[in-house]
């Protein structure tokens, strides 16, 4: 087992922030979405003993130590904070639920009048609890791990918002939004305030960078992904990079596809999270050969081991080593995958196997 007490992992600077500020590095340093979570026994030990997920999210140690689990097993260079994109809209006032095997279960939002639902602040109470974890996880983490904050993207919380939960085409969001764009507008700006004022917490609490995850934009039509993804996540990061300048960004706007390049360019200043299936040849003519990329091994591979595996790390690694490149997956990790195959993972990127 690759386990790295956290009392050896001083260095000088964090890695993950030297290739976010522009840095080819020799191996990449390396991170995996949802690193926190139901492969790792000891996660699914806590988890039954806290409680619900939303427990977990809310007890600010509880969510530390769950933050900290996949750094003291396997020395990622990045912590990621444990906690969910949902919890946005529950701290504006929306009742939110994690049903076992269903997901989450979300209060509405439907309509210009039910609007009135959100409340015009974050509840503190709520918010307050994800800032004292960030402050327990600073205190635990080793100098040189970065500690990444995040928010989902606008669009993606209001699928969410509008269908009650997770939905297959988001239907219904995207019909608010053509019938009635400035309704759904007043929803998506209420979102973006919200955004900025719950990364500025996490900044002030002590996270080194920030994600936005963009999960369910992909299937937009190109005028609407310039008006409800792009757009909102670009006044996200212009009013936050104003009040933060030195805090770097990453955008993962996932299966954006044929729309990446209109995408990278109007956010020039933001690292970019690649999903599984897009292809690095052909990247330097969408996105500049200088642009900071993160990404983007297939989690099945991780599932699968073997030849399968190994194969696809090389891949990602030569893929992307003309570029600063944070090594991390293309879409979270899979509750089935085998820890085993998660050291050898770490081992191959760090060049010892
Ligand atoms: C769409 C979305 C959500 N949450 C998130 C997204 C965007 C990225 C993506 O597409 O995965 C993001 C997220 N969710 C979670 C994190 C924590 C940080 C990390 O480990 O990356 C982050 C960054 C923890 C979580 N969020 C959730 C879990 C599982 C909770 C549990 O039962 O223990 C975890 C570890 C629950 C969750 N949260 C969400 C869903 C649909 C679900 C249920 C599906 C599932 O159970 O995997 C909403």
């Amino acid at each position: 087992m690759v386990n790295v007490p956290l009392s050896d992992r001083a260095g000088p600077g964090k890695p993950i922030l030297q290739v976010l500020g522009g840095q080819r590095l020799e191996r990449p340093p390396l991170w995996m979405m949802r690193q926190a979570g139901r492969y790792l026994p000891e996660y699914r030990a806590l988890r039954s003993k806290a409680g619900s997920f939303l427990d977990l999210c809310y007890t600010p140690d509880l969510a530390a130590e769950v933050t900290l689990q996949p750094i003291r097993r396997f020395g990622f260079d990045a912590a990621i904070l444990f906690s969910d994109i949902l919890i946005i809209p529950h701290a504006l006032g929306l009742g939110l639920d994690f049903l076992e095997g269903e997901g989450p279960r979300m209060e509405t939002v439907r309509s210009t009048n039910e609007l009135s639902k959100l409340a015009g602040d974050l509840d503190p109470a709520k918010v307050g609890a994800v800032y004292e974890a960030i402050r327990l996880i600073r205190g635990e983490l080793p100098p040189s791990t970065t500690l990444i904050g995040f928010v989902g993207a606008p669009w993606t919380v209001a699928t969410y918002v509008v269908a009650g939960g997770g939905s297959k085409d988001h239907a219904d969001a995207r019909l608010w939004a053509a019938r009635d764009p400035d309704g759904f507008g007043q929803l998506m700006d209420r979102l973006v305030d919200a955004s900025v004022a719950h990364l500025a917490g996490q900044i002030r609490a002590g996270v080194d960078a920030v994600q936005i995850f963009d999960s369910w934009g992909g299937e937009l039509a190109p005028l609407d992904f310039e008006r409800w993804c792009i757009r909102p996540v670009a006044r996200i990061v212009e009013r936050l990079s104003a009040e933060f300048p030195r805090v770097p960004i990453i955008a993962f706007p996932r299966a954006a596809g044929s729309k990446l390049g209109a995408f990278a360019a109007a956010l020039p200043d933001v690292a970019l999270g690649i999903d599984t299936a897009e292809s690095a040849a052909g990247l330097d003519r969408i996105i500049g050969a200088d642009r900071v990329v993160q990404g983007n091994l297939d989690p099945i591979t991780l599932v699968a081991g073997g030849d399968a595996l190994d194969r696809s790390i090389d891949h990602v690694l030569s893929s992307f080593a003309n570029r600063p490149h944070i090594f991390n997956l293309g879409h979270g990790i899979r509750q089935e995958t085998p820890i085993a195959h998660v050291e050898r993972l770490v081992a191959r990127v760090r060049g010892d196997v």
